[in-house]
């Protein structure tokens, strides 16, 4: 006889053990059955759940009823085929606890059989759903029930036979909330009791194939429920699929909202990784958004406001830093959001107050979307203010003289290598003037170096005083100083001459006494001058020339200012010499006028020019041709031109009193200096008046070139005086560029064609056609015209045929002294 040991739980009405300690409930019966027909002896075992399917592993009994397949299971257990019975597990809970989802398990206690496969699946279910109840191990579903009853637990989770069977008794009831479909099998240990299992599906397959078979009385006894065989197998399977289904995509959205939650866990930990870097670096990092305030800031830019981090964040720049800054600073900001550049840029930023002023490179860029829209600005900046600094301190060593401050030798070489450079390709003319101060070495024997440095320094801020911004002063150690200056003449002659007046200033601003605490100290200088050469010429050449020329100074006895070029050397000093003896002369009275006569077609005497001779004490008569040059560069030709005009209204009055010499008009040059002075008007009225002279027999001849200046000042001054009768011509007409429209707008009597087209009239037709059209315009315009330098006859007569009334020149006369006019008259 077989004996088979069964393993017998509690679990009304499924399995239970009756008063003979015989397995009972529905499949306890059914075994009962089966083994009644098989002739087998049945030894029930009570043990609880766990414990029973430790037995069965351990092989301490042979079979235990109400096991539910599943996957792990089946590793270690033999399972029949035909489900004994289908099952579901149900939560059960005291009425009036509102449970109607998984959900709602959040915060509960759940009594859940130890080593069930509810526990699992609902631990999993609970997790991945992070759900925060709490599962209560119970060794017994009866537990469980008495634990939801007395309050310990919430929910109790049982299989829906037992549940529906023992609740009303625990005054519990079902909620909505099942799970787990499940067929249930009698197992076996693992390998040893397929006979046990084969004959357990034999008598399944046929109870279950035949309604009202003992399988169905056996259910319908203990549960009293119509039996559940009736929905076909195929739909048992496609609920528990579908449960399985519902349970993958409950644990995908699950996995998902863990996912998420480790992403924002991980974001936010890197989010204060990255905080705590950038607030460890010592750039200035922030972000604007597109109002430009600020969304970030790193710690170093709250220290530099002196503002927590919050009130920084919302603020723009004007918070922060003073108008002019802000405005600056919004402008790459812009270039930024508008524009989508990236920029780099220097950036002065001065404090609210204005005191403090920090200087930057920033890189701002923008920070766009997935779009592409930039939705803020992203700023690095980098403190340079000491860098700057340093580097300007290092600049000043290397390129300025510690005690003066001015440009040093090096810098003083960089800029001359420029100039050069700028001279070779004839775009400017400059000179170098060397400047050493005379006997310094003396004074720093006798008074000591701190008086020597009072006088560099005072020496050096005298001659600053001379210098234009464009030139450059400079020490190059000791006593030596340079000038370089720029942007002269590009007639050799004129920038000699530049560079002498700049040159005599300086020499005499040096000359003037010093006061070195308290001490009166008279110090002079020699200065050396190299105008920068056509031809090829290195820096240390023409330094060494000005050097050159500087001995030259010192050997001539100090306190002066000598040229490199011997020919320049003595231009300058002829020049200087005739300038000294132009002064002396203008008061001594060593000019005279001499007159040239003007006369008709008929040859009648009409008038003369004044024209001015200078008689040298040694060179005898010097013509203006030399001189006036001269006098109008150094002023001199106001006092010259003035005494002109004295000597030629006398000349006037004295001929008013000669009736045959009183028609005749006088003409004389003024120079555009002359005109221009604001005085001239005044004081050829003055003079008019003083002397006596009819003003409507003088005639002020101007040139063409001094035409180009304020022309309306002109204008007016000439309206001025000929409102008193005074009358004017223009002379050496042709040779300028007056416009016809500005020759009508000048109050002018006379126009006079220059001696050139009058010496060619005969040889070259297009000189005798500029005179013919002169002749036409003055016609046009109601103007006078006299020809200058008629010299021949046929000139005479070539002019007086093309209508030329009035004539000048060798052919009647050379200038004289008044006499030959007196002559020329009683000849005529
Ligand atoms: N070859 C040649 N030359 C002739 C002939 N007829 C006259 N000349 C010269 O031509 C010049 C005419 O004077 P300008 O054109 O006003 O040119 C004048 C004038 O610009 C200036 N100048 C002369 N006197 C004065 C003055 O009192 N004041 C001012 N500001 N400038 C004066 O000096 C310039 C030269 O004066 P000068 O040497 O006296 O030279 C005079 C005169 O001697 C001729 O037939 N052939």
């Amino acid at each position: 006889e077989h004996e088979v040991r069964v393993g017998i739980y509690p679990n009304e009405p499924k399995l239970l053990l009756d008063q003979n300690s015989r397995p009972s409930g529905i499949l306890g019966d059914l075994l009962d059955e089966i083994a009644r027909r098989e002739g087998w002896t049945l030894a029930a075992v009570s043990c609880q759940w766990q414990q029973c399917l430790e037995l069965l592993q351990a092989g301490e009994i042979d079979l235990l009823p109400d096991v539910a397949y599943n996957e792990a299971r089946a590793q270690t257990l033999d399972f029949h085929k035909v489900p004994s019975l289908y099952s579901w597990s149900q939560l059960y809970s005291q009425p009036g606890v509102r449970l109607e989802s998984m959900l709602d398990l959040d915060g509960r206690s759940i009594a859940v059989l130890e080593g069930s496969v509810q526990q699992s699946y609902l631990r999993d279910l609970l997790d991945s759903f992070g759900l925060k109840g709490q599962l209560v191990s119970v060794s017994s579903l009866m537990q469980g029930f008495e634990l939801v009853q007395v309050g310990q637990a919430d929910v109790v989770v049982a299989n829906q036979r037992f549940g529906d069977f023992h609740a009303p008794r625990f005054d519990l009831i079902a909620t909505p909330i099942m799970f787990q479909p499940a067929q249930l099998f009698y197992a076996t240990s693992k390998g040893h009791n397929a006979e046990l299992l084969n004959a357990i599906d034999r008598h399944l397959q046929d109870w279950q194939n035949t309604p009202g078979s003992l399988y169905y009385q056996t259910l319908q006894r203990w549960g009293g429920e119509q039996p559940r065989l009736l929905i076909p197998q195929g739909v048992w399977w496609a609920l528990g699929s579908l449960s399985l289904l519902l349970l993958m995509a409950v644990s995908g959205a699950v996995l998902l909202r863990r996912q998420v939650a480790e992403k924002t866990r991980k974001l936010q930990s890197s989010e204060r990784r990255l905080n705590t870097i950038l607030d460890s670096v010592e750039a200035y990092i922030y972000i604007k958004d597109p109002d430009l305030r600020y969304q970030y800031a790193n710690r170093k830019v709250c220290e530099l406001f002196g503002q927590p981090r919050e009130q920084v964040i919302g603020k723009t720049d004007e918070y922060f830093f003073d108008i002019d800054t802000a405005a600056k600073l919004h402008e790459n900001d812009r270039r930024v959001l508008s524009l989508g550049e990236r920029v780099e840029a220097e950036e002065i930023n001065r404090s609210l107050d204005g005191d403090e002023e920090h200087a930057f490179i920033s890189i701002k860029l923008p920070l766009r979307n997935a779009q592409g829209q930039i939705y803020a600005l992203c700023g690095i900046s980098t403190d340079i203010t000491e860098h700057k600094r340093n580097l300007e301190k290092i600049n000043q060593l290397a390129f300025y003289d510690p005690l003066t401050g001015l440009p040093n030798r090096r810098l003083l070489l960089d800029r001359l290598q420029l100039a050069l450079a700028k001279h070779d390709r004839g775009l400017q003319q400059g000179a170098l003037l060397f400047i050493d101060l005379d006997n310094f070495k003396d004074l720093n024997d006798t008074l000591g170096h701190d008086m020597g440095d009072q006088l560099l320094l005072q020496a050096a801020a005298r001659l600053s005083q001379h210098v234009r911004s464009q030139d450059t002063l400079a020490r190059l150690g000791g006593d030596e100083f340079v000038v370089m200056l720029e942007g002269l003449s590009s007639d050799p002659m004129r920038t000699a001459r530049q560079v002498e007046v700049v040159g005599n200033k300086l020499v005499q601003a040096l000359a003037a006494p010093y006061d070195l605490k308290g001490h009166s100290h008279i110090s002079t200088a020699s200065i050396g001058v190299a105008l920068f050469p056509d031809g090829e010429c290195n820096v240390d050449d023409i330094l060494k020339r000005a050097d050159l020329a500087m001995y030259q100074a010192k050997a001539a006895g100090r306190n002066a200012l000598r040229f490199f070029d011997p020919n320049m050397q003595a231009e300058v000093s002829a020049r200087a010499r005739l300038e000294n003896d132009l002064r002396q002369s203008l008061g001594a009275g060593h000019f005279v006028l001499h007159y040239q006569p003007q006369v008709g077609a008929h040859g009648q005497l009409l008038g003369a020019e004044a024209l001015v001779r200078w008689q040298h004490p040694e060179r005898g008569l010097v013509s203006p041709g030399e001189f006036i040059p001269l006098a109008e560069s150094t002023g001199l030709i106001l006092p010259l031109g003035r005494w002109i005009l004295q000597a030629a209204c006398e000349q006037l009055v004295a001929w008013g009193g000669q009736p045959q010499m009183s028609h005749l008009s006088l003409a004389i040059n003024v120079s555009a200096r002359q005109f221009h002075h604001p005085d001239f008007v005044d004081e050829v009225l003055a003079i008019l008046a003083e002397t006596g002279a009819n003003p409507s027999r003088l005639e002020l001849e101007l040139t063409e070139s001094q035409l180009v200046e304020d022309v309306e000042g002109l204008i007016s001054k000439m309206l001025q005086l000929k409102a008193h009768g005074v009358r004017f011509s223009l002379d050496d007409f042709g040779t300028g560029y007056s416009s016809l429209n500005f020759l009508k707008r000048l109050p002018l009597n006379q126009l006079k064609i220059d001696q050139c087209f009058v010496r060619e009239l005969l040889d070259h037709p297009s000189d005798a056609a500029i005179v013919r059209t002169i002749l036409a315009l003055g016609s046009n315009l109601g103007l006078a015209v006299t020809a200058e330098g008629v010299e021949t006859q046929e000139q005479r007569d070539a002019l007086l045929r093309m209508g030329c009334q009035k004539f000048q020149g060798y052919l009647f006369a050379q200038p004289g002294p008044a006499e030959i006019l007196q002559h020329w008259h009683s000849m005529a």
